[in-house]
């Protein structure tokens, strides 16, 4: 089974706003309601991608049960650790640029810590599972670190979305996949990533340290994917930018579905460049047409040069 962990879910409210002025009155013409969380759009994107998973994490309160009725409408199964408090709202504000505010969540007591901790315990060597979004405050910093022992214990694969401290202090942990974009590799590395050669040779530091895929996306400027005897560059494709947030975690979601279904290591990069930018296209998570339609469109070539 395929589980996705996601410590701080969110219901993500999308607004559009013609021409937004800080300190004014301003009126949305559109607003969306989306259940959020990067570890909860894996989980419904692999749903539209057509391979079950898990949700696992945190809710509390009335905004949590929100996010497990649209998961429960879209047949997606959760073994939510219900909480006290509420599950947090992330305001992504759509103007002339992309502004977010994410909100701090719930306090998540040492019991119900344990709690989630036994769930990876009951994990097998035939269990994936997916750790991505920031690790609430109230938690360890290393809580992540204990998920991966635990993992590598069993042989469970382990595929982690996410950022800062987090994504540092799991680098040299076993991991089956991480997908920092060029800005997260940057700061790994304390160094510049603007280009492909320069993704790839940071990528393939983090993949001698024990991480089997490696996939760094750069937004419009391509992606990057370095395993054990491949480094590949794609174009994403043209379109229309309406609503980045959730691309990257189609990435994890569309590489991880393939990688289910015995995809080549290529087809599965050419699907997950395909399910971020079929994101970015649209208001919510892409669908499996939209994927589809764009897989032909992904031009895959191999980096030669792994200088800085
Ligand atoms: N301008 C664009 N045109 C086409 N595709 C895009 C564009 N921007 C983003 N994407 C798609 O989204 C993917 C992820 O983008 P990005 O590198 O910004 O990741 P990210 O920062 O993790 O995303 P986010 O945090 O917004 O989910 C890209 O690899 C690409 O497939
Ligand atoms: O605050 P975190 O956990 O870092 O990120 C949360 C979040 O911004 O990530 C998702 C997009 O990737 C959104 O659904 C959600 O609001």
């Amino acid at each position: 089974m395929i589980y996705t962990c996601t410590l701080n879910p969110s219901i993500d409210y999308i607004m559009h706003v013609d021409e937004f002025k800080s300190g004014d009155l301003n009126r949305a013409k559109q607003t969306f309601f989306y259940p959020g969380g990067k570890g909860i759009n894996v989980s419904r994107v692999m749903a539209r991608l057509g391979v079950e998973t898990i949700a696992l994490g945190y809710t509390a309160g009335f905004t949590g049960a929100f996010i497990k009725d649209s998961l429960k409408q879209e047949h997606i199964q959760n073994q939510f650790i219900e909480t006290d408090g509420k599950t947090r709202v992330n305001v992504k504000l759509k103007s002339s640029d992309e502004t977010e505010i994410n909100g701090p969540g719930p306090l998540i007591s040492e019991a119900k810590q344990q709690e989630l901790l036994q769930q990876v315990k009951e994990m097998t060597d035939d269990d994936t599972l997916v750790i991505a979004g920031s690790v609430p405050s109230s938690l360890p910093d290393d809580f992540y670190v204990e998920i991966a022992e635990i993992c590598q214990k069993q042989g469970t694969k382990l595929v982690a979305d996410t950022s800062g401290k987090a994504l540092q202090q799991l680098i040299g942990s076993s991991l089956f996949l991480i997908k920092p974009n060029h800005h997260e590799l940057a700061d790994l590395f304390n160094a510049e990533v603007e280009t492909k050669e320069q993704a790839a040779y940071y990528g393939r530091k983090l993949f001698d340290q024990g991480v089997s895929h490696v996939i760094v996306s750069m937004g419009g400027e391509g992606a990057v994917y370095i395993g054990e005897d491949q480094q590949l560059f794609a174009e994403v494709p043209k379109g229309t930018v309406k609503n980045s947030v959730g691309a990257g975690d189609s990435m994890v979601a569309g590489f991880t579905a393939a990688i289910s279904q015995a995809k080549p290591v290529e087809e599965a990069f050419r699907q997950a460049v395909a399910s971020g930018s079929a994101t970015a296209f649209q208001d919510d998570l892409c669908n499996k047409e939209d994927v589809e339609q764009l897989l032909n469109d992904i031009e895959i070539s191999t980096i030669k040069e792994e200088t800085k």
